[in-house]
């Protein structure tokens, strides 16, 4: 009891806000997190080059949860560290790289994110091994990711048209049937209603289906916790863990 009360004085002295049940406790720094969990040795070194000496609210608890293999739904302000969030237990459930296709999507509105996004994995890969990637033009091609390229990859950022744009060749020019996490980043707006055919919904229905892994996982990640899209994303999640801001200083899991 006097446990539970704790982690709750820390969630509430953090701002964080906490739905679901079983919700492992969140982490007070990066030593707190290596002494718990088991993350490997060049996520450690890469994480303390990018400067990052104390875990932001968002990664406090969101990391621990996606670790335990929890789906999320997490809501935290523009520039908390969402990125990193959600990065850093992909990169540990992955282990290694595979040569069985991309095993973790990303998908953003817009190329600016994705490349940003793009820029935040990359520089906590380093050392890895894995191969990350953004989908550009350039690289739409069969050639690149079809069934007959040599499936060295891990990691895929995306926007969702670029995606789409390849699943929808005959035959498809990716196949996202090894994928183990789905990340909708900044899904509030993945979400948003728009003209049938430039709206983002009919997309990420369309990544939802190609991502058919039975054992895949959903994570949602977004700076708005708006009424619309959270009941569009969640019938595939048992759980909803978020964080949601009442003001910019708020975070709130559920
Ligand atoms: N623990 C940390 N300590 C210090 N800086 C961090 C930490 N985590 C992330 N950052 C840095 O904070 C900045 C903002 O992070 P990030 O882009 O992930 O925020 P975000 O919440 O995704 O923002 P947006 O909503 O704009 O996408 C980045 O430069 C990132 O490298």
């Amino acid at each position: 009891m006097i446990f539970f009360l704790q982690a709750n004085a820390f969630r509430n002295a953090h701002k964080i806000y906490v739905n679901g049940s079983d919700v492992p406790d969140a982490v007070a720094s990066f030593a707190d997190l290596y002494e718990h969990y088991n993350l490997p040795s060049y996520l450690r070194r890469n994480v303390a080059s990018a400067g990052y000496l104390k875990p932001t609210p968002i990664q406090m608890q969101a990391i621990p949860l996606m670790l335990h293999g929890r789906e999320v739904l997490a809501c935290a302000p523009t520039g908390s560290g969402k990125t990193a969030a959600f990065i850093i237990p992909i990169l540990v459930h992955l282990k290694e790289p595979a040569k069985v296709g991309f095993r973790a999507v990303i998908v953003s509105p817009t190329r600016e994110l994705a490349q940003q996004t793009y820029r935040e994995c990359s520089r906590l890969c380093v050392g890895s091994g894995f191969k990350v990637h953004v989908l550009t033009k350039a690289k739409a091609s069969a050639n690149s990711f079809g069934p007959s390229s040599s499936q060295r990859f891990d990691i895929l950022v995306t926007t969702p048209s670029r995606l789409v744009h390849m699943l929808s060749q005959e035959p498809p020019a990716i196949q996202l049937n090894s994928v183990e996490w789905l990340v909708l980043d900044e899904a509030d707006k993945l979400f948003e209603d728009g003209p049938s055919d430039s709206g983002f919904r009919n997309q990420v229905a369309q990544i939802y289906s190609a991502c058919d892994n039975p054992k895949v996982k959903h994570a949602l990640f977004s700076a708005t916790l708006g009424q619309g899209w959270r009941s569009s994303a969640t019938p595939t999640s048992p759980l909803q863990s978020g964080s949601s801001s009442a003001s910019r200083t708020q975070r709130r899991m559920q």
